[in-house]
């Protein structure tokens, strides 16, 4: 496919098919996904590629994670990553109570069921803080990277994000160490839906020529 037909033919897929994708495809997706410009060569992205049962271990991790939260058993490190976010989610899950919070755990269950593959990205975060910020950037063109030749291959997919990515009992289940951060999730699969293109306003109004 030509690059700008790509670029402007992709869009986000919510509704997968039950159809397998076959692992050479997700490689392919993956390696593209490496050649993303990145400073100093840090190749900062992290991939956790998750199928099947393991989707399911997930939910259970975040339901821990959700658990540990609301009865005040996370002790974060004041340095630790994410620790704001889990602190917030901490209290707005607080307010939920515990049917609401089962039900939210069934909604993100069904969520992550509802692809095939689901791909979990993280950024290293270097030493320093303009790292962290080139690296989250290198990591975000990674991920584009990753959803174009997703496209090309006749893949649907969608970048979501959401707090529980964040927290350390995902973090640990996901094998990824605490100070990385959460860039996306990756949802994978062969599109169940009619193809929709959105718009965009146009290049003209968001450039200035200096
Ligand atoms: C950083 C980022 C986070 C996103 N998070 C979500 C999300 O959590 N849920 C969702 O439905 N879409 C999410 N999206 C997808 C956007 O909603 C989508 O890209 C936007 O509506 C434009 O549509 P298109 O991708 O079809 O062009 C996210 C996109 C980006 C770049």
């Amino acid at each position: 496919m030509e690059t700008f037909v790509a670029i402007q033919s992709r869009s986000s897929i919510k509704k997968f098919s039950d159809e397998t994708v076959h692992r050479e495809l997700v490689e392919k997706c993956l390696e593209s996904a490496t050649w993303a410009p990145n400073h100093r060569m840090t190749e900062p992205w992290q991939f956790r590629v998750l199928l099947g049962d393991a989707r399911i271990r997930l939910t259970e991790a975040i339901a821990e994670q959700m658990s540990a939260l609301t009865s005040g058993e996370h002790e974060a490190a004041p340095e630790e990553h994410g620790t704001l976010i889990c602190d917030r989610v901490a209290v707005s899950l607080k307010k939920l109570g515990d049917v609401r919070q089962s039900l939210e755990i069934e909604k993100i269950r069904r969520k992550l069921l509802s692809a095939p593959v689901i791909i979990c990205v993280y950024s290293d975060q270097g030493g320093d803080p303009v790292t962290a910020r080139e690296n989250f950037s290198a990591t975000a063109a990674a991920v584009q990277n990753f959803l174009l030749c997703a496209h090309d291959l006749g893949l649907g997919a969608i970048w979501r994000t959401a707090e529980y990515f964040e927290g350390p009992r995902v973090k640990s289940f996901l094998n990824v160490e605490g100070g990385a951060t959460f860039v996306a999730a990756i949802y994978l699969g062969y599109s169940d839906q009619r193809q929709i293109t959105r718009r965009r306003t146009s290049w003209e109004k968001k450039t200035l020529w200096i």
